[in-house]
Parts: structure tokens; C-alpha cells; sequence
């Protein structure tokens, strides 16, 4: 029996339920709504109710009104052959007319009551959970008092500090990492964007000892990322940039973001416009992972005055709930074409051409990309940067980057390459299992710690999926045969076994493990040892302090984001898998350094090339809320 099917139904709603658009809960939440109303409420104003909690459900903070004709049935991915449906979506001028004058708009009569916000956009009508449109007019309003003003900084320090964090300015080509830092001194908030390996954690290091140097070593700096992983690497990323930088003499301290806003039970938060943020710098990490719930009450929390530096790369996965806020930052479209910062332009303006009209305006909004990779090169960067641009016949440059004549450029090349492995013929993806896990168990073996993690780090499988054939269950049960077949790395124990890759499966802040790092069991003396790399420095802990961790032959890509391999192999599901987007694809490609096997064929290939997660909000443009 399907658990989202609501028995009962017979409404509006139970077609849209039938066929997968509305889940159980969308529908639940509507009845409720026009319940608590106290009013009539018609067929439109119901199906405006279930869609806007729909949205939230799947990632978008709002609905856009004009575009519901496109939301098709879900068909089950066996149903191949399924009659595709009609659905009965009404005219959206019609449902903007009634939602206009509807009580659950302009308020109801049963009390306080008025859950939908209906607000116009350049994107036509846009219809939220009230809720969400409080928090991203929050985001909005903040930000643009911040706009407003520019922090009074002298062009000659700056260039000072510049100098003495960056070194002389080289002649050649603009120094965008050198630009960032100085754009960061002149704004109240700075976007730092760019793909993997661009160098961000590098320049935040440098922003931060920049900060030093015109503000002084008792700068308060606050280091914040979504997730403990992504802030214990940021961490640990910043100091080893501390050691090669004479400039930066604090030690900051990253945590979530959770914890710096004092996250309560009931998930409020205890920081907030009463109760501000000590900091006169905050830096959040992985911000693509951030929600809008989140920023909002970031924004709320900062001290006028205080620096915000958001980092991330925006076409990486987004958070688990509604909002993309970083991809809105990056891409708004509704800027004003303000002047840069004075002593910005002074020390660090862009020679004519470095940045095309939207980058320039972006520029002077406080948003700068980083472009140039330090990480990896060769086919990888290519494909990265293909599958970033994918839409339409462009599915096609990507596809003969991998598979047609493009890929022959590459063929000599040793570093950065994207082969694709048909799922038949396994053959090499299997070879490089089995040399990882013969490299993890003799280094293992022999104690070697730091062996032993650069062996953990060379290879990782990568799937869309948790179950199944094609994902991380599957796919961990063909390594453990492939592994145990092989007399030079079979290990014949059952746990513990030294060359056994761990996963941590939940955040343990006293040992300063958090949910998704990876480490590796060694032998040590006559016990063994689970190590994990913290930037350059190596943690050793007992297996009985880990409280709860999984073996790792495979793991999904949701949880590879924010990691590194020297080769990853990538396995892509069946074609009509509605979970793999290019987003995934581009966030899997990217977590190698050196080597991917992509292993599918041309048509999945295309098919995750092809889908894109579409997250709708409206903070990309001006927004006027209608009645
Ligand atoms: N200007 C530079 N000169 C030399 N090395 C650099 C420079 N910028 C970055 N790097 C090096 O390139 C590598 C990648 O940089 P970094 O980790 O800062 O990138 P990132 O954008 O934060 O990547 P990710 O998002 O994947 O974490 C690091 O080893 C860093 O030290």
C-alpha cells in the first residue's frame, strides 16, 4: 500500500495525491489549514495551500504560479509504460484572482490566521507559506541596509595590508584571490563563490589576516559552516594556512552554525536582534548548504557593523531544507548599478575586460567568483565546468567531453581524466578497488598512519543512491566480493581489521568527530587505532570512542560533499532515476583530484545531464506583495 496515498480524499486534491505531486503530508497540512480558517474555503485557495507546503517540502521556499503547468505526475521509475496523465492544474491568472481576495492572504476569521503570502516578481506570481516569505524579506531587508553603507577603510592601508598578506602585486593577469580580500575590507558583506579548489579556504586565510592588519590582533572573528565536518575541515584548513602566513596571529575557532546562534529544542535560537553576535568578522563556510531559515537568523543576529563573509560554491547540492541562498546571491537579478567600494577602487579595480557586465555589477554588490583552479586540471576541470553550463544541446558538449572524440585530447593525459565504464564490463573500476584496498591494508598493517590515510583518500565509489543495485548498499557487496576474491587484499576479520575504512555516522564533538568524515583503522602495537586526517595533522582515536560508525566500501554523493579523492568512481543509477541531476553529477565529478569513472551508459549519462534541481525563491529579484 503507497503511505502517501490519503484515504478519504476525494477533493480537488486527490488527483494531484494519486499521482505523486501532492505526499500525504502536503495534504494533511491544506484540509487542516481550511479548517482552522474559520472560512469557506474553495477548491483553488485548498490546492494553493497543499502546493506552497509542497514546495517547502521538495526545497523551494515558494511557488511559482506560472510554471505549475510544468509540474508533472510522478510516475513510479518500473512504470515505464505507465498512460501519462492530464492533471487538472487551473488557469494561473484564475488562481492569482482568488487568491487575492482569499482569507488565507489577507487574513482569516478565526483569529491571527493568514498562512499564504502571494507577492509579484519578475519570475509572475509567486505564492509562499507566509513563513518563508517573513524570512527571505528578513535576508533582503538586511542585506540591503548593509548594502547601503561601506565600512570606512583607508585605500592606503588596505593596499598596506594587501601587500603585507599577498606579497607585491605581481604584473600578468588580475589577482581575483587578492581582490576578494580587499573586497572584504570594503563591504559588509562579501559572497566569495567558486568551484572546488579555487582556492576559497586559501583566500579566507588571507581575508582573515588581512582583517588583522587593518583592524587590529584583536579582531573578533567568527567561523561558522552548516555542518561540524565542514567546520572542523575549515579549521583545520585555516591552520595550517596559519603556519605559512606571518600575517594571521588569532586562532579562531570554527563551529556550526547551529552553535553560534545558540539553536534551542524548539528550534529557535537564542541569538537574534536582542541578542547579537560578538564578532566583528564572520565567515560561513559551504554556505550553499545553508537554509533560508538559517541565514535569516544569521542576518538578524550580526552586529550592524560587523564584516559577513559567506563562502561557497552555488552549484554544489543545496540544503536539505528550503532555500538556495548563496545561488540566489550570486545570480540576483535585479542589482543596481551602485560604484565600488572607494578604497577598493583604489587598490584592486578590475582591468577592462576581466569581468563581463553582470560580473562587474555583482562586483559592487560585494560578490566575487573565483575562477582559476589550483586542485586539479585536465578533462576533470573541463567536464566540471561543462556540466555546470548543461541545458539543451549543451548535454551534448559534455557528453563527447566523456565519451566522443572531445575525450581523445585527454587520452595521454595523466592528470585530471573522466572516463566512462560501461556497467558490463567492470573491469578497471574493480582494478583500482583492489590496489586501494591492498595499499590501506599493508599500510594498516604496518601502523603507518599517515600511509594509511593517503590510501583512504585515493579512492572513494560514489553513488546517488542509499539502496539498491546501483547504490551504496549494492555496490559495498560487489567490493567486499571483489576484495575478499583477492588473496593480497582479503583480510579474513570481520571488524575493527586493520585496513577497515570507517565512516562516522553522527557528530561527536568531545572526540571532535562529526557525522561523514572518513578514517581508517591501523594496527597499534598489539591494539589498533581509528586515525583521521585534520588538515595536516593526523587524530588518532580508540574504536570504542567511536559510538556510531559503518564500514565505507561506497557512500552516497550527498555525503562525499566537502571531501576530496585522489580518483572517485561515480555510479550513475538507471535514466528515469529522477535523483540524479546534473547538481549531483557535477558535486560527485568534482570530490576527485586526479581520476573519475563515471560508470553508466551514454543514455544515463544524458539523462542526469538533462535534470536539474529547480529550487524556486524569491530572492533572485525585487518582490512586491500583492494585497
Ligand atoms: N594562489 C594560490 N597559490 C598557490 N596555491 C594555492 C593558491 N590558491 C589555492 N591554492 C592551493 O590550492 C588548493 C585548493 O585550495 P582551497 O582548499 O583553498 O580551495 P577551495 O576553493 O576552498 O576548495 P574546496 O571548496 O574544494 O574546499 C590548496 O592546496 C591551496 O593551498
Amino acid at each position: 500500500m503507497n503511505a502517501q496515498l490519503v484515504s478519504g480524499e476525494h477533493g480537488v486534491l486527490a488527483v494531484f495525491n494519486e499521482t505523486g505531486v501532492f505526499a500525504a503530508a502536503d495534504v494533511h497540512v491544506a484540509r487542516r489549514v481550511a479548517a482552522l480558517s474559520g472560512a469557506d474555503i474553495g477548491d483553488h485557495e485548498l490546492l494553493a495551500v497543499a502546493l506552497a507546503v509542497r514546495a517547502v517540502r521538495t526545497g523551494s521556499t515558494c511557488v511559482k504560479l506560472d510554471e505549475i503547468g510544468q509540474i508533472a505526475p510522478e510516475t513510479p521509475e518500473s512504470d515505464d509504460d505507465a498512460t501519462p496523465v492530464e492533471l487538472p492544474w487551473p488557469d494561473p491568472a484564475e488562481l492569482v484572482a482568488a487568491l487575492t481576495t482569499s482569507p488565507l492572504v489577507t487574513g482569516c476569521p478565526s483569529g491571527p490566521l493568514r498562512p499564504l503570502a502571494l507577492v509579484t516578481s519578475d519570475d509572475g506570481p509567486l505564492l509562499y507559506l507566509r513563513k518563508y516569505f517573513r524570512q527571505e524579506q528578513t535576508i533582503r531587508e538586511i542585506l540591503a541596509q548593509r548594502r547601503a553603507q561601506r565600512p570606512t577603510v583607508d585605500a592606503a592601508a588596505l593596499a598596506a595590508a594587501l601587500a603585507a598578506v599577498f606579497g607585491d602585486e605581481q604584473p600578468g593577469g588580475y589577482d581575483r584571490q587578492r581582490a576578494a580580500a580587499a573586497l572584504a575590507a570594503t563591504s559588509w558583506t562579501t559572497v566569495l563563490a567558486g568551484g572546488p579548489g579555487t582556492g576559497k579556504t586559501y583566500t579566507v586565510a588571507r581575508i582573515l589576516a588581512v582583517m588583522e592588519e587593518l583592524l587590529g590582533q584583536d579582531v573578533r572573528i567568527g567561523l561558522c559552516a552548516p555542518t561540524g565536518r565542514a567546520a572542523a575541515q575549515m579549521q583545520a584548513s585555516i591552520n595550517d594556512h596559519r603556519t605559512s602566513l606571518r600575517a594571521l596571529h588569532t586562532e579562531p575557532a570554527a563551529t556550526t552554525v547551529h552553535k553560534l546562534l545558540g539553536w534551542r529544542p524548539d528550534g529557535s535560537y537564542r541569538r537574534g536582534a536582542d541578542d547579537r553576535l560578538p564578532y566583528d568578522v564572520v565567515v560561513v563556510d559551504e554556505t550553499s548548504m545553508l537554509p533560508v531559515s538559517m541565514m535569516s537568523s544569521l542576518l538578524e543576529s550580526l552586529r550592524p557593523h560587523a564584516r559577513l563573509i559567506l563562502v561557497g560554491d552555488p552549484h554544489q547540492l543545496s540544503s536539505v531544507d528550503a532555500g538556495a541562498v548563496l545561488a540566489d546571491l550570486v545570480e540576483r537579478r535585479d542589482r543596481a548599478d551602485t560604484p565600488l567600494p572607494e578604497a577598493f577602487a583604489a587598490v584592486a579595480a578590475p582591468p577592462p575586460g576581466e569581468f563581463d557586465e553582470a560580473e562587474r555589477l555583482a562586483l559592487a554588490d560585494g560578490v566575487i567568483t573565483l575562477t582559476r583552479g589550483h586542485r586539479y586540471g585536465g578533462q576533470i576541470s573541463e567536464v566540471a565546468a561543462a556540466i555546470k553550463a548543461a541545458a539543451g544541446t549543451e548535454v551534448d558538449a559534455v557528453v563527447d567531453l566523456i565519451c566522443g572524440e572531445g575525450a581523445d585530447r585527454f587520452a595521454d593525459d595523466d592528470q585530471g581524466r573522466v572516463i566512462l565504464v560501461d556497467p558490463d564490463d567492470l573491469e578497471p573500476v574493480r582494478r583500482t578497488v583492489i590496489d586501494w584496498a591492498r595499499r590501506l591494508r599493508d599500510t594498516a598493517t604496518a601502523g603507518d598512519a599517515r600511509g594509511a590515510l593517503a590510501a583512504l583518500m585515493a579512492h572513494r565509489v560514489l553513488c546517488a543512491h542509499r539502496d539498491g543495485r546501483h547504490g551504496v548498499s549494492g555496490w559495498s557487496r560487489t567490493i567486499l566480493g571483489w576484495i575478499n576474491d583477492d588473496a593480497d587484499a582479503r583480510t579474513g576479520a570481520a571488524q575493527w581489521y586493520p585496513g577497515e575504512p570507517i565512516l562516522v555516522n553522527r557528530n561527536d564533538p568531545t572526540h571532535r568527530i562529526f557525522n561523514g568524515d572518513s578514517g581508517v583503522v591501523i594496527a597499534d602495537g598489539d591494539e589498533t587505532s581509528v586515525v583521521f586526517a585534520r588538515g595536516k595533522d593526523i587524530q588518532p582515536l580508540r574504536p570504542s570512542q567511536i559510538a556510531d560508525s559503518s564500514p565505507v566500501y561506497a557512500m552516497t554523493i550527498h555525503r562525499s560533499q566537502g571531501s576530496q579523492f585522489e580518483a572517485v568512481t561515480v555510479v550513475l543509477p538507471d535514466a528515469d532515476a529522477h535523483l540524479l541531476t546534473k547538481e549531483l553529477l557535477y558535486t560527485a565529478v568534482t570530490r576527485a583530484q586526479q581520476h573519475v569513472f563515471i560508470v553508466g551508459t551514454e543514455a544515463e549519462l544524458r539523462a542526469a545531464l538533462s535534470r536539474s534541481v529547480q529550487r524556486a525563491s524569491g530572492l533572485g529579484s525585487a518582490v512586491r506583495e500583492i494585497s
